[in-house]
């Protein structure tokens, strides 16, 4: 990467653009995403450590798509390793289908089926599919009504073994927008929707050696870390992550050479640092990966409670020079809104994006989905570090310790994160974040990932400039 105009001050997302340079490719679809740092990722995005984003759906919706989700540090390890084996037991193609029994509500239904991005839920009797709802179906429709009385029974089912360009063709032809999918003895196996058949056939699943879906799992500095990291690695997690706001301390230092001496192999990220030196230290100390960014995150009050951090364009630049001399990468934590910003992180060096909080608005992310006022419907997420959190995090300590440490805010305990009624799944914004990426990295003449990061010309823009950038929705006053 080389700016055309040296920066004089740190920069952000929203400070910098990228100039266009002579390409050779003749598709965007000629660009391979996959992140050059062996996760296994076949697109450079990351599901973020946050208890109201990354749980059980999040992470097989992601994985199908090639990204990889992170299980969060709090979450108790039974837990997690239940979540590590579901996600690798779930199907590599078909989505996993929200099913209930014939005699079971309308009220049921109303609250399983926004689970799913796929607006509905089969209806089995011994695993066999015998009817349909849809979310017209449960439109004023008394609550107690069994689903046996309105399901739709015109079934139409595809074979396991059909290739997704067959499902798409199939379900077009037979103008539907999903179909059930069973097996040689008429048992559900998944389902199946007219966009998630084309998703296929665009994406590559991100998968372990075993061809399972891969997911991350993440750990503190707290406690006993070489017990918590063995119970992860033994439960079958892809990837540690080792997660604290101030990575750059000795701590963290001594977690990681306890978590690498458990294993040589296992990709570890740590963090998070926003410079030369903490990436070094944490490099030399045993990690694959440093995780950048110290406050740009939505949910994060740490810039304001302390003035430390660092605009995070400058900070993911610095640290994957850095990391690069030493033949590793770095992700590059917080602060995504917008497409855009994915790309200049990674033409800036890093090798995959976390997402957090872009990611609490749908309906894969764990927390309940909400309506306010005015009907809307919204998630309520928030920071790891708020005191919802760190209540959560220390309610088995004594009454001392935890009131001591509540006093350490760094993130906001309730924010509403809408569902966009046009991109109301993960999936969406992964299509809209990845199309965005396709193209710039065709704007810059580059067929993968590293050679976007060769290539790209960044700029850096006024206010004024940014503001150009921007769609105009409404006519603008002279
Ligand atoms: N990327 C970011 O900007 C930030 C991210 N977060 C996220 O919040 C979650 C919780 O992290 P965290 O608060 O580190 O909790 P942890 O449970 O990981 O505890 C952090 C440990 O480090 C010690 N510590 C020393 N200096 C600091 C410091 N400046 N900030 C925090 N701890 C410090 C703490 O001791 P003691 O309590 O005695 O001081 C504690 O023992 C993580 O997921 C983290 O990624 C949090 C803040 C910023
Ligand atoms: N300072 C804080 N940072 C937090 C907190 N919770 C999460 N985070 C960080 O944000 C990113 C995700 O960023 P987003 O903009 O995509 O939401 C996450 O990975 C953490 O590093 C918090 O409470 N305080
Ligand atoms: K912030």
């Amino acid at each position: 990467m080389r700016f055309i105009n040296n920066p004089s001050h740190d920069l952000t997302y929203d400070d910098v653009f990228m100039v266009p340079s002579y390409s050779a490719l003749s598709s965007r679809m000629d660009v391979d995403l996959t992140a050059f740092d062996k996760t296994g990722t076949t697109i450079p995005l990351v599901v973020a450590n946050m208890t109201a984003i990354s749980g059980r759906r999040m992470a097989e919706t992601v994985a199908r798509r090639g990204g990889i989700a992170v299980i969060p540090q709090d979450i108790p390890l039974e837990i997690v390793a239940d979540v590590i084996s579901w996600v690798k037991s779930r199907h590599i193609i078909f989505d996993t289908p929200v099913t209930l029994n014939p005699n079971e509500t309308v009220a049921d239904a109303i609250d399983l089926i926004t689970k799913r991005s796929h607006g509905a839920l089969i209806v089995v009797e011994d695993d066999v599919p015998v009817g349909i709802i849809t979310e017209a179906d449960c439109e004023n429709v008394d609550r107690f009504t069994q689903l046996n009385k309105i399901m739709s029974k015109d079934l139409v089912s595809l074979k396991d073994d059909v290739t997704p360009k067959e499902a798409f063709e199939f379900l077009t032809d037979k103008r539907r927008r999903l179909a059930p999918v069973i097996n040689k003895s008429g048992k559900l196996v998944g389902i199946i929707t007219r966009t998630g058949a084309l998703r296929a056939t665009m994406y590559q699943p991100s998968l372990d050696a075993n061809g399972k879906l891969r997911v991350a799992a993440a750990v503190g500095i707290n406690g006993d870390v070489e017990k918590k990291a063995k119970a992860l690695i033994a439960a079958g997690a892809d990837v540690l992550v080792v997660d604290t706001a101030h990575g750059h301390q000795k701590k963290m230092v001594d977690a990681l050479k306890t978590i690498r001496a458990l294993s040589p192999v296992i990709p570890i990220v740590a963090g998070n640092v926003v410079t030369a030196a903490g990436t070094k230290e944490l490099i030399e100390a045993g990690a694959d990966i440093v995780k950048v960014g110290v406050g740009p995150g939505a949910m994060c009050t740490t810039r304001m409670q302390t003035g430390v951090g660092r605009p995070q364009f400058s900070a993911v630049l610095e640290c994957a020079i850095e990391a690069k001399k030493h033949g590793k990468t770095i992700w590059a934590d917080g602060g995504v809104r917008h497409p855009r910003d994915v790309a200049l992180a990674l033409a800036a060096g890093a090798s995959q994006v976390m997402i957090g909080s872009w990611f609490a608005g749908t309906y894969e992310s764990p927390s309940d989905l909400r309506k306010d006022s005015d009907g809307r419907l919204y998630k309520e997420s928030f920071g790891m570090a708020s005191a919802r959190a760190v209540a959560a995090r220390t309610a088995s300590e004594d009454a001392f310790d935890r009131a001591r440490k509540s006093l350490f805010e760094e993130g906001i305990s309730t924010s509403r994160m809408y569902i966009n009624p046009a991109r109301p799944g993960v999936e969406d914004l992964i299509d809209e974040i990845i199309a965005g990426l396709r193209s710039s990295c065709t704007y810059s003449g580059a067929k993968n990932l590293i050679e976007f990061n060769e290539k790209a010309v960044i700029g850096i823009q006024s206010a004024a400039g940014y503001a150009e950038g921007r769609p105009l929705f409404t006519s603008w006053k002279n």
